[in-house]
């Protein structure tokens, strides 16, 4: 890098008006980055409020099309759909995610047909059905990696029938990409796409999103078997490259800011479309302090997503999607 000291430099020219800064700005923070996560739940009703998680709610059925309109009007891109199973359909199985009835997959059907040009994004984990709150099958209390695989096959292709676009593993079993890649080609559906779950690691900043599904109550014990150590940032490259090479269409980093060094090495190394997942915890974290008149809403969200754009993201997951679209048109 050639440059002259100072002052022939003067760093802050560029930075002198509001034209000079907007002309050479490195990265940009677009509606076309944004996927909306959205909860939904049986039955009618005004959406609920999810308590540690203000401004996020959890949509019935019956007012889905509505809950969605606006973000399909700003032009966002993507949902990824997370169903609120009521206890009595959960087992030690998680069978209900296999049932072509579900939730997930009657609110995709729904949604194809009133926004068909949005892609819907369906989480594979099997945490939202079981009883027991883990994202597989428990064999002896361990969470059982080939059996879950097996089960996470036939729920992927479950969704992927109902009109899911995106099929979004995040469920951390070794081999799942690859078994789900040939299941959706045997059965026709070769142009669902994978989005995984690649480097995803066992955080606290999930906290609000188990509440907001209703398996926080239910889980027994720790992800730690699955989920990656927050400690290792090597292993995410591991991960990422073995779900490459299984097929994945893309990859996620989860969570989103405390993750951002990992974003950037991913991103580097494998030139890939990476995407982030701004999780619950984020989310409640960025609004316990706009509540408390610590941080301005709008400064922190437009910042906080425009962050993983230069970490090299594609596009985030975020509950901001849709207040973050309104600001960006203006
Ligand atoms: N497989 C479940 C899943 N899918 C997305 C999230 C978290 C999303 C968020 O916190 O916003 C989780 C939680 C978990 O792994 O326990």
């Amino acid at each position: 890098m050639t440059m002259q000291s100072f002052p022939l430099t003067r760093l802050r020219r560029n930075r002198f008006d509001d034209a000079t800064r907007r002309l050479v700005a490195e990265n940009r923070l677009s509606v076309d980055d944004l996927i909306w996560p959205i909860f939904i739940r049986e039955g009618g009703g005004e959406p609920t409020e999810i308590s540690a998680m203000p401004g996020v709610f959890r949509s019935g059925l019956d007012g889905l099309a509505k809950h969605v309109e606006e973000a399909a009007k700003l032009g966002i891109p993507a949902l990824a759909l997370f169903p609120a199973t009521p206890a009595e359909k959960k087992n030690a199985q998680g069978t209900e995610a296999l049932n072509p009835e579900n939730l997930m997959c009657k609110a995709a059907r729904l949604l194809k047909r009133e926004f068909p040009q949005m892609a819907l994004l369906g989480d594979v984990a099997l945490d939202p059905y079981t009883d027991h709150g883990h994202d597989g099958l428990l064999v002896d209390g361990y969470v059982a990696n080939d059996e879950s695989v097996e089960v996470l096959v036939q729920q992927a292709v479950n969704q992927a029938e109902a009109g899911i676009d995106i099929i979004a593993p995040s469920d951390m079993m070794d081999g799942r990409i690859g078994e789900i890649r040939m299941a959706l080609d045997e059965a026709g559906l070769i142009n669902t796409r994978i989005m995984s779950y690649a480097a995803k690691y066992a955080s606290a900043f999930y906290g609000p999103f188990r509440d907001a599904i209703g398996s926080s109550g239910a889980l027994k014990g720790d992800k730690k078997t699955y989920q990656m150590n927050p400690a290792n940032s090597d292993e995410a490259l591991r991960e990422v490259a073995m779900d490459i090479a299984e097929g994945a269409d893309m990859v996620m980093v989860k969570p989103g800011m405390p993750y951002l060094d990992i974003i950037r090495r991913v991103k580097d190394r494998f030139e890939m479309p990476v995407f982030a997942y701004q999780v619950s915890g984020e989310y409640s974290m960025i609004m316990a302090a706009v509540r408390n008149g610590w941080l301005d809403h709008d400064k922190a969200v437009l910042e906080s997503l425009l962050a993983f754009k230069r970490a090299g993201c594609s596009g985030v997951l975020s509950y901001f999607a849709v207040h973050a679209a309104k600001l960006l048109e203006g």
